[in-house]
C-alpha cells in the first residue's frame, strides 16, 4: 500500500526586517499552480505583513490562503494557536500542496518545528525545511555581535553566566536550526563584506546547511521548497539555548503601534521618524501612512535607519485613512517619549 504522502511545510524565520516576506511574496508569484497556504505571526498587534501580502493582488492567493497568529509569539502559544491552525489547514475540502510559515522577526523556530512532532499532526505533516533569513547589511554592522572585550570581562567574572546579548542569542538559534539560510540585500553589499557575513553566518550552522546569496528576497521556488528535511525528526542537531530552560518569554523586546496624523509627504514623515529611531535605537518600524492629497496608502518599512516607502493600493471605501505605525526595540524602550517625539 502507497504510504500516505504528508502536507510538507516550510518555516521562514530571521531578524526583524530581514525580508521574510519578501522571499514569500516572490514565492507566492511563482508558485506555478502550487496551492501554498501561508501562516503568518507578527510581533506587534498590527497585522502588516498580512495586509502586504494581501494588498499584493497575487492570483491564486485568496485571502483564505493567509492565516494570520497576531496574539503574541507563535513560539510560545504552539499549543493554543499554532496547532489548531494547521489541523484546520490539513482538514480542508481542499488542502494546500505546500504550507509556508512565516515567525515573527523575535521566533525561535526550534519550538515550532517540535510541535510538528506532536501527534496530532505528525502523521499528515513534515517540516520541509527551516529556512533562515539573513539581514546582510546588519550582520555586516556586527548588530548581532556583542562588544567583545565586554563580554571577555564578564566571561572572567562569571564561568557560568549567560553572557550573550538577546540579539546574539536571536541570531544564533535562528542559524542553529536552519536547513537553508538566505543572505538577503546582497544589493546593499560588496563581495568582500559578503564574504564576511558569510564567514560569520557559518560558524552557526550545523554541518552541510548551505548559504546562498540574493536581494528582494528573490530565492527560486524550486531551491526554496521540497528540501525533505523532516526536521521535526532532528530536533537534537538543531542547538537552542532554551532547551534547558523551556519556554522563552519575550521580555527582551517590546512593540508598541501608534496612531498619527495624516503626513505632509513621505519625505517629511520620514523626516520625522529618523531622530527619533537613532535616538531610542529602535530596531524596527513599518506600517501605513495616509499622505495628504494621495489616493493610496504608503507603505513605511524600517529596519534600523535604513527607511523605504513606497504607495502599494488605493485606500478603499470605508476604511479610514489613517497612519499606524508599529514600533519595536528593546526591552526598556521609552514609549512615552518616542510618543512625544512622534506626535510633535
Ligand atoms: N535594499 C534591499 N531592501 C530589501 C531587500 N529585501 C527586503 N528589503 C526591504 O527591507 C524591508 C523589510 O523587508 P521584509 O520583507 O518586510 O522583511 P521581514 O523579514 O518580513 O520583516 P518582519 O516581518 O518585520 O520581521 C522592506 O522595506 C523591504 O523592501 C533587499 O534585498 N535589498
Amino acid at each position: 500500500m502507497e504510504k500516505p504522502s504528508k502536507i510538507p511545510a516550510t518555516v521562514i524565520t530571521g531578524f526583524l526586517g530581514a525580508g521574510k516576506t519578501s522571499a514569500i511574496r516572490h514565492l507566492l508569484q511563482n508558485a506555478k499552480g502550487r496551492r501554498i497556504a501561508l501562516v503568518i505571526n507578527e510581533f506587534g498587534d498590527l497585522g502588516v505583513d498580512g495586509e502586504i501580502l494581501k494588498g499584493c493582488g497575487i492570483e491564486d492567493c485568496g485571502e483564505e490562503d493567509v492565516v494570520e497568529l497576531a496574539n503574541g509569539c507563535i513560539c510560545c502559544t504552539v499549543a493554543d494557536d499554532f496547532l489548531p491552525t494547521i489541523q484546520a489547514l490539513l482538514d480542508r475540502a481542499d488542502p494546500p500542496d505546500h504550507i509556508v510559515i512565516e515567525t515573527s522577526g523575535l521566533a525561535l523556530p526550534k519550538p515550532l518545528v517540535k510541535a510538528f512532532a506532536w501527534p496530532e499532526v505528525r502523521t499528515r505533516t513534515t517540516v520541509d525545511g527551516v529556512i533562515t533569513m539573513i539581514d546582510g547589511p546588519a550582520v555586516a554592522d556586527g548588530l548581532f555581535a556583542g562588544d567583545p572585550e565586554a563580554v571577555a570581562a564578564q566571561r572572567e567574572a562569571d564561568e557560568n553566566l549567560d553572557h550573550e546579548t538577546p540579539l546574539e542569542e536571536l541570531f544564533e538559534e535562528q542559524l542553529a536550526c536552519a536547513d537553508m539560510v538566505v543572505i538577503n540585500k546582497a544589493d546593499m553589499l560588496d563581495d568582500a563584506q559578503l564574504q564576511a557575513v558569510e564567514a560569520t553566518v557559518a560558524r552557526h550552522l550545523r554541518p552541510a546547511v548551505k548559504s546562498l546569496r540574493t536581494s528582494h528576497g528573490a530565492v527560486d521556488i524550486a531551491v526554496l521548497l521540497g528540501l525533505d528535511a523532516a526536521a521535526e525528526d532532528d530536533l537534537d542537531s538543531r542547538h537552542s539555548h532554551h532547551d534547558a530552560a523551556g519556554e522563552h518569554d519575550h521580555d527582551d523586546f517590546t512593540s508598541f503601534s501608534i496612531a498619527l496624523g495624516e503626513a505632509e509627504a513621505p519625505e517629511a514623515l520620514l523626516a520625522r521618524l529618523l531622530p527619533v529611531i537613532a535616538e531610542h535605537g529602535i530596531l524596527r518600524v513599518k506600517g501605513f501612512a495616509a499622505v495628504t492629497g494621495k489616493a493610496m496608502r504608503l507603505v513605511v518599512q524600517g529596519v534600523g535607519d535604513r527607511l523605504q516607502h513606497y504607495y502599494d493600493r488605493d485606500w478603499q471605501p470605508g476604511e479610514e485613512r489613517s497612519t499606524r505605525l508599529v514600533i519595536i526595540g528593546e526591552t526598556g524602550l521609552d514609549e512615552a517619549a518616542i510618543r512625544a517625539a512622534l506626535a510633535s
